[in-house]
């Protein structure tokens, strides 16, 4: 077993930096489905091109790399003591080399352990089996769409579609509720994972096993494939599409597993992944640990690389052609109250990451630098320092702005804030905070992380590095930041609209279809 440390590090690097084949594929077709020239086709078109760029530079495809699940099957006998320490020694030494985000925080203190190492993290699962062989999958499921995975006792009442009972129509029911609740906060396009039945844990677990399941597999139970196929039909038909901007494509996968209940318990577990569905395994010997074969088809089988530099060439002409409005901080009230949701805006100057911690801390104390015209950037990013000290961007796309929806509007006005940048949007307390003071709400493409570092040319500081890395407050030279105005200071949401049509489009799939 000599080789099953070093196994199991290749295979963490592969999943947090190469998007597996067949989640290449779905992206590919859901590229094929949008009309060009929508917000949604071009936002798709960054994220192959973020997915081939995290490729090539064998970094993060998004910044935040999940909480590592590991899922081993191994045949009796083999030791599972030393298997667990040299998967945590070798997530250890990926999140040194920057492949992960330190991401296991003390949910007390906020105290980031800096390695991923701490109680309950990284999640290491083990089942034994028949075969001669050990295969160790690997999940990296990011906290925003994680925040989106949803649980439905039935009977229940649904916004837009009534009753839901205990039967599969009620079931249908929920999977939709489910993608539509979700809008672009989880990085749509998604995939989803659907689990009937079991108790409120096991019901979540096997809906998270479902992500396992290949995406262009077929399901063996006949009422499942339908309700599968349902679901992929009619998923797209909200009109959601990427990122929550309006388009063809919301899902991009449904995967439907069942267990048996309890008389009194009838939960539909439902687990959200984003487009950036990171998730591979590897076959090993038992003997050596060497990597026999991968579960699932390599992201290099589905080369992203000619689309890339066609893109490239293409990108100069494009520029000419979308009216871009070039913003550099600080930005006057002026410049933000010409812009009008719609508008694709790039950024140049200083830009301040902040999340969570920080909009808590600001609340109620002074910034460390002066935030009047700046832009703010909702970011929890990978850093990595150099030999001399200095910090580089490794991977930095943006966070779910929704969770300072309690902060935001305040924070804008006490500080001057004109431009807030994140993805997913905000709500009414945010909007009228930026028609009053004159800002203007950005959104950027969740996931594209790579596409977004290459825009950083400097660190120029950092502040509550106490917060650990992912919540510090970021001082970063920007050139050329794109991103769209979905909320701008004249009343306008893109988030408000694309949630009011969807609605009205999930209360036309009201009548049953399923009969019990
Ligand atoms: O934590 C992050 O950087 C992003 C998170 O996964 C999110 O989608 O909000
Ligand atoms: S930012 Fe988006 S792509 Fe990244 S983990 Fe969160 S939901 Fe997924």
């Amino acid at each position: 077993m000599q080789q099953f440390y070093q196994s199991v590090y290749d295979l963490i690097v592969e999943t947090s930096t190469n998007l597996p084949g067949d989640v290449r594929r779905a992206v590919q077709a859901a590229q094929e489905r949008e009309d060009d020239g929508t917000r949604s086709a071009l936002s798709l078109s960054r994220i192959a091109d973020n997915i081939h760029m995290a490729e090539c530079n064998v970094s993060p495809i998004c910044q935040d790399t999940g909480m590592p699940t590991f899922i081993i099957h191994c045949p009796v006998g083999a030791n599972q003591i030393i298997m667990k320490k040299q998967i945590l020694e070798a997530v250890a030494q990926a999140t040194k080399d920057s492949k992960l985000r330190t991401n296991s925080v003390d949910s007390l203190t906020g105290a980031n352990t800096g390695d991923n190492l701490g109680p309950g993290t990284p999640v290491v699962h083990f089942e034994q089996w028949e075969r001669d062989d050990i295969e160790v999958k690997l999940i990296l499921k990011g906290g925003g769409c994680e925040n989106k995975n949803i649980q439905y006792s039935l009977p229940t009442e649904l916004e837009g579609l009534g009753k839901a009972g205990r039967d599969l129509d009620g079931i249908r029911k929920c999977i939709m509720h489910a993608v539509y609740q979700a809008q672009g906060q989880g990085c749509s396009a998604g995939f989803i994972g659907v689990g009937i039945g079991g108790d409120r844990t096991s019901g979540y677990e096997l809906a998270k096993h479902q992500l396992f399941r290949h995406v262009d597999d077929v399901n063996p139970h006949p009422e499942l494939r339908q309700l599968e196929e349902y679901v992929m039909d009619h998923a797209n038909t909200l009109g959601i599409g990427t990122m929550g901007f309006g388009g063809q494509v919301t899902l991009l996968g449904c995967k439907v597993g069942v267990a048996n209940r309890l008389p009194a318990s009838f939960f539909v577990s439902v687990a959200y992944n984003c487009w950036a569905f990171r998730r591979q395994g590897v076959v090993l010997d038992a003997a050596t640990g060497e990597v026999k074969d991968w579960s699932y088809p390599r992201g290099t089988e589905v080369s992203f690389k000619e689309a890339y530099e066609a893109g490239q060439t293409a990108a100069a002409s494009e520029e000419e052609e979308t009216r871009e409005i070039v913003l550099t901080t600080p930005i006057s009230e002026e410049q933000i109250r010409s812009l009008k949701v719609g508008d694709v805006v790039v950024i140049n100057g200083t830009m301040h990451t902040g999340r969570d911690a920080l909009h808590k801390y600001l609340m109620d104390h002074d910034s460390p630098v002066d935030l009047n015209g700046a832009a703010i950037y909702h970011c929890g990013p990978v850093m990595s320092k150099d030999r001399d000290g200095e910090w580089h961007v490794r991977a930095a796309g943006p966070t779910t702005s929704i969770r300072e929806e309690p902060y935001q509007g305040d924070i804008i006005k006490k500080f001057g804030i004109r431009a807030v940048i994140g993805k997913g949007g905000m709500g009414a307390k945010t909007l009228a905070a930026l028609k009053e003071h004159g800002g203007v709400y950005l959104n950027a493409i969740g996931g594209a992380a790579q596409y977004y570092a290459r825009c950083f040319k400097k660190v120029e500081g950092v502040d509550f590095m106490e917060f650990g890395i992912p919540e510090a407050m970021w001082h970063l030279k920007t050139e050329g930041f794109a991103a769209i105005v979905t909320m701008d200071s004249h009343g306008n949401s893109l988030h408000a609209d694309v949630e009011k049509s969807s609605l009205e489009k999930l209360a036309a799939l009201k009548e049953p279809v399923f009969k019990a």
